[in-house]
């Protein structure tokens, strides 16, 4: 279990982090969600012990981590913390970068580690090319690879696959957690990606100006967000008065009927998305939007009902 109590953490003397109090259990998926500058890497890097944390503890299995102010080496061995920035070495070949932390005492053994994790981020075809001529997705793939090669107790990844385009994405994502899953590890992911949040954690952590706002499993944030900033992170989020009280509804809450008690709207654009239209709309004088199955004219009425 790894227990976090930051009172607060600033590089100056601003503040960057604030009353940020929770755990993880043992083989738990964590997302941290968030906008870009509100905190998440360094919330990271403090866990993993490259910053010394002042007013707070971070606490792992009943030993409190004590940071770089007491580690001759920053970081702790039992956790890998895979930066934004890989740090690969360019000039050897993607096998013995994802090797380099595996003993060479037993050859045979790291041969065959290294071929599991070259197939674990669907690299295999490229073992022996050196990194540096790699692109900067292939590049990210090694380096996820070499921070699961000693299979650490808790991975911190700071946005692994930002580089990483749409068509392997989705399957390396399910590669690696389900991986990450088999093996126990204990995973926290920065990210201000919320479909992966959604799909690949078991508590989602909002994050804003450096504290949590809300914290749900994903199914829970994604249907009752606290808020219109918490909602807007997963679409289009519809701020409307019904009955006198102001709800949020996503796209796909709203339904077009044939109720003409229903609310009222006037067609402004329909945009396609592949298994659906998003379709804006005025309600109001205010912009609205709804998921249709088909597109609309510009113009057209129709009733809406929240489903
Ligand atoms: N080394 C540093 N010295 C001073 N300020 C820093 C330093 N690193 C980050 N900051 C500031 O701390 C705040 C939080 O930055 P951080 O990198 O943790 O955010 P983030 O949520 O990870 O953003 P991103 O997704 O863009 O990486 C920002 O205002 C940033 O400017």
């Amino acid at each position: 279990m790894l227990n976090v109590n930051i009172e607060s953490f600033g590089y100056t003397k601003e503040t960057v982090l604030k009353n940020l109090n929770f755990s993880v259990e043992k083989g738990k998926h964590i997302s941290i969600l968030g906008e870009s500058g509100c905190g998440k890497s360094t919330l990271l890097k403090i866990i993993y012990g490259l910053l010394h944390v002042e007013h707070g503890t971070i606490v792992w299995e009943d030993n409190e981590l004590l940071g770089p102010n007491f580690n001759l080496v920053p970081g702790e061995p039992f956790i890998k913390y895979l930066a934004q920035d890989f740090d690969l070495m360019p000039y050897i070949s993607v096998a013995d970068n994802i090797g380099k932390h595996l003993s060479r005492r037993f050859m045979q053994h790291r041969k065959e580690r290294i071929a599991e994790l070259l197939e674990v981020v669907d690299m295999t075809a490229f073992a022996d090319i050196h990194v540096k001529l790699l692109s900067g997705g292939q590049k990210q793939r090694v380096a996820l690879a070499r921070a699961i090669a000693k299979e650490p107790e808790l991975l911190l990844l700071d946005e692994p696959f930002s580089h990483i385009d749409n068509f392997r994405r989705n399957a390396l994502r399910r590669n690696l957690y389900a991986y990450l899953k088999k093996e126990g590890i204990t995973c926290i992911t920065a990210t201000h990606d919320s479909e992966e949040a959604l799909s690949f954690s078991d508590e989602i952590k909002m994050m804003r100006k450096g504290t949590f706002i809300q914290t749900e499993t994903p199914e829970a944030l994604f249907q009752n967000p606290k808020d219109a900033y918490v909602a807007s992170f997963f679409g289009d989020v519809n701020s409307l008065e019904i009955d006198g009280k102001t709800r949020l509804l996503m796209p796909h809450q709203l339904v077009v009927s044939k109720d003409e008690s229903a609310i009222q709207v006037e067609v402004l654009k329909s945009y396609f998305k592949g298994s659906h239209y998003l379709i804006e709309a005025l309600f109001k004088n205010k912009k609205i939007y709804f998921n249709a199955y088909k597109s609309f004219q510009k113009g057209q009425r129709m009733y809406l009902i929240n489903t």
